[in-house]
């Protein structure tokens, strides 16, 4: 709720994501230290093959204190050791990120059970407890996707058991509570691709994505005896077709990069010569077969055979990638609309300054919200026209330009948009934000930031609201979506 009357483009709240993750087919294109993004594939990386770097002094400081831009800092070698066994799978993309953010959820439970976060100023108010506000809908995992979301829990929790992870190691069910949280509070991060592309931009080697990480998993639903907690064999990988799991709204694309030169000493777990130590893939998507295999990491013997290739093009090659990586940055823009509904449990959202240390209350310029107004009024005149929808949307009610918006499509319903998923991540705060057809905010995101701002004037004690699917869609395929991947009924009027 709004606590106090809030003007159109303010800026309601800014925070740095909590969680991050970078879908498998950026992850040697992003820093991962620094998240720039680059149009070439980086050359420096980390033996457990899953995160890559633009510089020596990123892959230390990501090894000692996480990628910058999260709220969290995760080292990542505390979670190095268990993503050297996600290297082999040819699991679905979207599988793979949320695996990623499910162990780094592990692993900020781990560093606060050992008071490890206690000294970091900024998780003042934040940490696991947090997370576990989030709402859990693994409830609502219809069969399928609850079958293969166990497949993957299994492999991640026999990945922890063998890497000898230090903290708990949570049976599948458990982290199937986790799953649930992430599936659908998460924020796609998004570039543009097409329009004014990169070439001779350097381009992407100027922006920044948000951050990274893919496993890859594959992993067969190898009773697990309750209570159990040898570290025993890893489970057989099988075939596991893909849960779709959205992305809800746009996080705003990226800005220019920093440099990052922290003075680090370096992880052990590190390559670093540098050399290849790939878990080279011949297969080609959409189809089931066993990929080569030349890491020599402990285990992962184990985890390449009979790996399967989920259905979906989500995983792209180097060449798709590197396409996709020329892309220029557009300042396209998340939009919505206006009006809410009161729904779900939500809990007050203050507007910024209440909690300075997660939140900061900014006079930014109001460039882009203006232009989503503008934009969504022009998106509900052509809905008017063009879908002859009863929608009531005026200037002052504006909805989105299907162009500019986020949505919660996977990269797999995006492939003609203008908007590329590339990352997921999360936001305590923001992720509390109900949807709304006709939204009075929008999650804009910058460098390293999501940024809710007011696309109208909001009164006090007005629900806040944002859309989490691509306005421009007839009535009938939002409350799709919404039912599908949200699990819920929209009710509004629009
Ligand atoms: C990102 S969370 C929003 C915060 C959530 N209400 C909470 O209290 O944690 C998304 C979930 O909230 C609920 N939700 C969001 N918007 C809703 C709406 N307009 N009507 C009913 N439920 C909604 C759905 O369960 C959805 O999956």
């Amino acid at each position: 709720m709004a606590s106090k009357k809030l003007l159109r483009e303010e800026e309601i709240l800014d925070s740095e994501a909590y969680l991050n993750t970078i879908l498998p087919s950026w992850k040697k294109r992003i820093c991962r230290g620094c998240f720039a993004a680059h149009s070439s594939r980086l050359s420096i990386k980390c033996q457990c093959n899953q995160a890559w770097y633009c510089s020596e002094a990123c892959r230390e400081s990501h090894a000692r204190t996480g990628t910058a831009g999260a709220q969290c800092p995760i080292p990542h070698m505390l979670v190095c050791p268990v993503l050297s066994f996600f290297g082999g799978s040819k699991c679905d993309a979207d599988m793979e990120s949320v695996l990623h953010m499910c162990l780094d959820v592990l692993a900020l439970q781990h560093l606060e059970n050992q008071s490890q976060l206690a000294g970091v100023q900024r998780l003042a108010a934040l940490g696991h407890a947090d997370f576990l506000l989030l709402q859990d809908h693994s409830g609502d995992f219809n069969k399928e996707d609850r079958r293969d979301w166990m497949k993957a829990l299994t492999f991640l929790e026999g990945a922890l058991r063998k890497a000898a992870w230090p903290g708990e190691c949570p049976q599948p069910q458990d982290l199937l509570h986790i799953v649930g949280r992430i599936a659908a509070n998460n924020f796609g991060i998004y570039r543009t691709r097409g329009g004014n592309v990169a070439a001779g931009r350097q381009g992407v080697a100027a922006q920044k994505a948000s951050l990274g990480g893919s496993p890859e998993a594959e992993q067969t639903p190898e009773a697990q005896t309750p209570g159990d907690s040898g570290c025993s064999a890893l489970p057989h990988p099988s075939s596991i077709s893909v849960p779709k799991l959205p992305a809800w709204p746009l996080a705003q694309p990226v800005a220019a990069q920093d440099s990052c030169d922290q003075d680090l000493s370096s992880c052990q777990s590190l390559d670093t010569t540098g050399k290849e130590h790939a878990h080279a893939s011949n297969g080609t998507m959409g189809s089931s077969q066993a990929r080569q295999h030349d890491c020599e990491h402990d285990g992962c013997e184990a985890l390449v055979q009979n790996l399967s290739i989920s259905k979906g093009p989500d995983r792209m090659d180097d060449e798709q990638s590197g396409t996709a990586a020329q892309t220029a940055q557009e300042d396209s823009d998340a939009g919505t609309g206006s009006a809410a509904g009161t729904h779900g449990s939500h809990r007050d959202l203050e507007p910024a300054s209440e909690h300075p240390d997660q939140q900061k209350l900014l006079s930014t310029e109001a460039a882009v919200p203006s232009r989503m107004l503008d934009q969504a009024a022009a998106e509900g005149d052509r809905q008017t026209e063009e879908q002859g929808t009863k929608d009531t949307a005026s200037a002052d009610e504006p909805v989105v330009s299907a162009a500019a918006n986020g949505t919660s499509h996977d990269l797999r319903d995006r492939a003609t948009a203008l908007e590329e998923l590339i990352g997921r991540e999360l936001y305590v705060r923001a992720s509390l934000l109900n949807h709304s057809c006709r939204p009075n905010c929008v999650v804009v995101r910058s460098m390293t930031s999501g940024s809710v701002r007011a696309l109208r004037d909001i009164e006090e004690g007005e629900e806040l609201t944002i859309s989490y699917i691509d306005l421009g869609l007839p009535p009938s395929a939002r409350g799709d979506e919404l039912r599908k991947n949200f699990f819920f009924e929209c009710t509004c009027d629009r």
